[in-house]
Formats: structure tokens, C-alpha cells, sequence
């Protein structure tokens, strides 16, 4: 398992497991019922002997006789029989066959994770998270997190050593009890011992000791109490005592522009200046009077000035959509992986999944369809575009900051899944899926990024470029668009983009790449200018790590 916490299409498989779990073990439950009735039945045919005080003339009488040797025979090794069968096999082999399939701990794990990351990106307190007032989100939501859950991710968070956390939760869990919170497996002091411990750890020493005198109150003789007490009261009376200010940490994110990638994936907007803000315009677009567009012109939005990025809407319908998303099943189109990524982020390693499928541009009505209509709005050769790739994130699903064209040195090469170079921190993801795409395809650099929205996303799962600071939420059937490569081939690296992680829903989309080959006369002017333009310094947002 541990594949399954990010991706809804995974997941949905596991809503139908449990439901056929919960119909196995409702027919256990009543074939465990069935065979308590039959044995309380035989034991109405085993009545006390009314003789038992004088066995001797009881026998007397054959058929007294007969029947007690009958019942001693037959009746009492049928019972015997009937209480020895095993009627839980059907249930157990159920539960056995699908042990594969259920999550294991490490998904258990990354689904915490998952949650902290979401918590981490959009500052969310954990009252609102464990009561799940997320925003965006509508009747869809039924659990809360209960004291064991806000204990689970306090002890996720401690197993990272991520001190911030394990307070907030163990807080949490806490503040629950004394609201009258009953049902857990957890006590109290557990929890403040953790509680104190992440205090202390943060530099927290007077909360520490708050904590720990909360520990002691329910339980005066406890050994760690008594000490922690005694230390901190110690360190506390010390004269020459160095404050020592609590680091809110960036476990969550690379270091590297994680501060402007988390803003940004909030709606802060931290990079566009007002002027720069005033060049971004909407109109509709008709590539020149292009025969494809002119009776129904596409609508165009400026996302970005520089590099520019462009927004045009309905470039899919509803149906298109949910026609590709369907095509996207491992067991509909043939190029479907699970793509497990592990990505070296700060200190930590994250594992998520990614279900993402590659479908032939020409294998499908609807693909066909939808390549047209970008050669005809980029006015660009798609003969050289790669086949369309689909992917599927689900909730705290994400894609750290990378470029989508191959690195400073396009000779080199990068042995890697398709845009994976997370270019600062040289993670290497998995190469058995895909090979080098560049070169299998002979077509050389990907010129531009066609991303296409499948589906809207409740809350989180934007598009961001920290570096140039555009923000793009997703749209169901709109595309956003720009080009990877300066005019003269070299690549962009203001394209740095992201996707931020998906707070409340499923996010869909679909990347066509286009390629350099076949474009040399076809490149748009008014992008390739707007491009080469770029920005005069002072409005220029620069984000150095
Ligand atoms: O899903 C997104 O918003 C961005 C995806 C992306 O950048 C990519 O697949 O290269
Ligand atoms: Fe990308």
C-alpha cells in the first residue's frame, strides 16, 4: 500500500473496500446469531432429569433407557459439532484477500503528515482543522477528530521532531478532554507529558512548567513529573537565563522560497506590484483571425506579465473533461502509473503518490479534439507536443517548485519522468515509468506548458510561480499557458511553478508540452517580444532564497 493518501482515484477504491467489509461482517454477525439460536434450541431438548436423585428406577423403564443413550450418542456430539463449527471463515478471508489493498501505517502516517502540511501552507488552527470548518468545503464532511486522532498527529508531528506541532495538537487533545470529551485510549498525563516536552523543547521553559504542574495535579507521584518540575524550576531560577525566542519551522516545505510559495498558495499576493498588476488586461482571443476562432473567439486573461502567463477559459466543456478523466484509469488507458515521488523537503523526506496517465494525442476522439484547439489558440506545431498527461491529486496532494523544460544544459541528460527536476534541491524521481522523454521524442526542449484544468478544486490546489509571483486558481475547462524557453532556447527559470497542496477536494489536470521542433516560424510575436521585454529592475520582484 502507502500509495493511497493523495490521490481521490486511489482512494475511492478504499470507500467501496470498507463497504463491502461492513456487508461481510453484518453476514458474520448474523451466521454467529444463527448458530447461538440453534444451540440455545438443543439445549431446550436437554431438559434436568426430574430423576437424577434416583437414576436406578428411571432406567428401569427401556425407553428411559433408549432415549438417554440416544441423546448421549447423538444429540450431545451434534451440539458439540454444532458449537465447534466456524462460521467467521467467510468473513476472515475476506478481510485476509484485501489485506494487500488496506492502508498500512506509513499511509496512516502520510495521511498525518498530509494534514500538517495542509495545516503548515494555509495556517489553519487545529481547532478549526479537528472540527473540519474547512474553507470551501460543503456537507461532504462528517468526522471530526476526536482526542486519540489530535494525539495521532501530535505524535506524526513528534516523530519529525516538529516541536510547534506537537504542542498544537497535544493542546488540542487537551482542550478537548476538559470539554467533556470522554471516549479515548489516551490519558491525560501521556499528553502532557508530550505537551511539556514540546514545550520545553521550543524554548518554551515557563509553559514547560505550567504543563508539567497540570501533569503533577492528576498525578503527584509521577516520577518524570517530579523531576521535569524540579529541572525547569531550576533553569528558570538562574540568573544569567538567555530567553530564548520559539522558531516557527519550515518542516513542510523546502527552505528554498517556501515562505512566498506558502503566500502565495494562500491568495497573498506578495510579488505582483500595483504596476505591474495594471499591465495584466482580459480580451478575447482569436489568434489573427484564425478560421477556428473567429465565429468563437476564446476568452484570454494576462496571469503574468513576465514571464508571461495567460489564462483562457472554456477551452474544454464539462463533458471533455469528464471524458478524459474517465480515459485516466489504470484499467481504461494502457500509460497509467501510480507514481510514487519522494521529495527531500528541509530536513525530511515526504513519500506522495500521484496517479498520472499519459494518453496518445491522437488515440482519442476527445484528445485529438482539445490538441487542435491549442495549436489553433498558440498558433503552434503540435505535431512535436507530447501526449497528453493526466493527473490526479488528491487531498494534500501537491507538486513542489520545479521548471518543466530540461535544465541549464539541454544536452545534458537527465535520466528522469517527464518535468521532475526539482531544480534547488536535485531530487531525482523514479526513472523505470517513462523514459527520458526528450530524447525519445527527438523534438528537443519544451518551448511551452499547456496546463489544462479537469476539474475545480473546493479549496487549495492553485497553480503558483513563486518567483514571478502569479497565482492561478484552478478553473474547471479553462487552460493556463506560457512559454518554458527565452526566444533564443534558453530556458526560463521566472517559470519556476508549483502546485500548492489540495485542501478540500480532488484536482485534475491535464499537461500538453509542446516542444521546440516545428515551431521555428510559428513562435507568436506578441508573446516572444512581451518575453524579451522583461521587466525594468525596480518593479521587478526577486526572490533569492
Ligand atoms: O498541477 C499543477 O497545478 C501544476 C502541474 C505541473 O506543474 C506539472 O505537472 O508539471
Ligand atoms: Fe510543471
Amino acid at each position: 500500500a502507502e500509495e493511497f493518501y493523495t490521490s481521490i482515484g486511489h482512494m475511492t477504491q478504499l470507500v467501496y473496500t470498507e463497504k463491502e467489509l461492513l456487508a461481510s461482517l453484518d453476514d458474520y454477525i448474523q451466521a454467529e446469531q444463527n448458530k447461538l439460536d440453534s444451540v440455545k434450541r438443543s439445549k431446550t431438548t436437554f431438559r434436568i432429569n426430574t430423576f437424577a436423585s434416583d437414576p436406578e428406577t428411571f432406567l428401569s423403564h427401556p425407553v428411559n433407557a433408549f432415549k438417554l443413550l440416544k441423546r448421549m450418542n447423538r444429540e450431545w456430539r451434534a451440539l458439540e459439532m454444532l458449537v465447534r463449527s466456524n462460521v467467521s471463515d467467510g468473513f476472515v478471508s475476506n478481510l485476509t484477500s484485501r489485506s494487500e489493498d488496506l492502508p498500512n501505517e506509513g499511509d496512516q502516517t502520510g495521511g498525518a503528515e498530509a494534514l500538517l502540511r495542509l495545516q503548515d501552507t494555509y495556517q489553519l488552527d487545529s481547532d478549526t482543522m479537528a472540527k473540519g470548518k474547512l474553507p470551501g468545503e460543503r456537507a461532504h464532511h462528517v468526522g471530526c477528530l476526536t482526542v486519540d486522532d489530535c494525539f495521532d498527529l501530535g505524535m506524526a508531528a513528534y516523530q519529525e521532531e516538529d516541536f510547534y506541532y506537537v504542542e498544537m495538537w497535544m493542546a488540542q487533545a487537551l482542550q478537548q478532554m476538559q470539554q467533556g470529551e470522554t471516549l479515548s485510549s489516551v490519558d491525560p498525563i501521556t499528553i502532557l507529558d508530550y505537551h511539556s516536552y514540546a514545550l520545553y523543547r521550543q524554548g518554551d521553559l515557563e509553559a514547560a512548567l505550567v504543563s508539567t504542574k497540570q501533569l503533577l495535579a492528576i498525578d503527584p507521584e509521577n516520577q518524570r513529573g517530579k523531576s521535569n518540575l524540579a529541572y525547569f524550576e531550576y533553569e528558570l531560577a538562574k540568573p544569567d537565563r538567555v530567553e530564548i525566542i520559539p522558531v516557527i519551522p519550515n518542516k513542510y516545505l523546502t527552505a528554498y522560497n517556501a515562505t512566498v510559495y506558502k503566500q502565495l498558495c494562500r491568495g497573498e499576493s506578495v510579488a505582483l506590484t500595483p504596476r505591474r498588476r495594471s499591465r495584466l488586461f482580459c480580451r478575447y482571443h482569436d489568434n489573427h483571425g484564425h478560421p477556428n476562432l473567429l465565429i468563437a473567439p476564446f476568452k484570454e486573461e494576462d496571469l503574468c506579465d513576465a514571464p508571461r502567463v495567460v489564462r483562457y477559459y472554456d477551452v474544454a466543456s464539462h463533458k471533455d473533461a469528464e471524458v478524459i478523466k474517465k480515459l485516466a484509469k489504470p484499467k481504461v488507458s494502457p500509460l497509467c502509473f501510480s507514481v510514487r515521488k519522494t521529495v527531500a523537503a528541509c530536513s525530511r523526506s515526504a513519500t506522495f503518490s500521484l496517479l498520472s496517465c499519459w494518453l496518445e494525442n491522437n488515440g482519442y476522439k476527445v484528445v485529438k479534439k482539445l490538441i487542435n484547439r491549442v495549436g489553433y489558440i498558440t498558433g503552434l506545431e503540435m505535431s512535436t507536443a507530447e501526449w497528453m498527461q493526466v493527473a490526479n491529486y488528491g487531498v494534500g496532494g501537491l507538486y513542489e517548485p520545479h521548471i518543466d523544460f530540461q535544465g541549464v544544459n539541454i544536452s545534458t541528460v537527465f535520466n528522469i519522468i517527464h518535468n521532475t527536476l526539482l531544480s534547488e534541491r536535485r531530487v531525482v524521481f523514479p526513472q523505470k515509468e517513462v523514459k527520458n522523454p526528450y530524447e525519445y521524442l527527438g523534438t528537443g526542449n519544451r518551448i511551452a506548458t499547456w496546463l489544462l484544468y479537469l476539474s475545480h478544486v473546493e479549496a487549495g490546489g492553485a497553480t503558483v510561480f513563486p518567483r514571478a509571483g502569479a497565482f492561478a486558481k484552478p478553473v474547471k475547462g479553462s487552460a493556463i499557458f506560457w512559454y518554458n524557453l527565452h526566444p533564443d532556447g534558453e530556458g526560463d527559470h521566472q517559470t519556476q511553478h508549483a502546485a500548492c497542496p489540495v485542501l478540500v477536494g480532488s484536482k485534475w489536470v491535464a499537461n500538453t508540452w509542446l516542444h521546440e521542433r516545428g515551431q521555428e516560424f510559428k513562435r507568436r510575436c506578441d508573446l516572444q517580444s512581451s518575453a524579451e521585454q522583461g521587466l525594468t529592475s525596480d518593479s521587478q520582484y526577486r526572490h533569492d532564497g
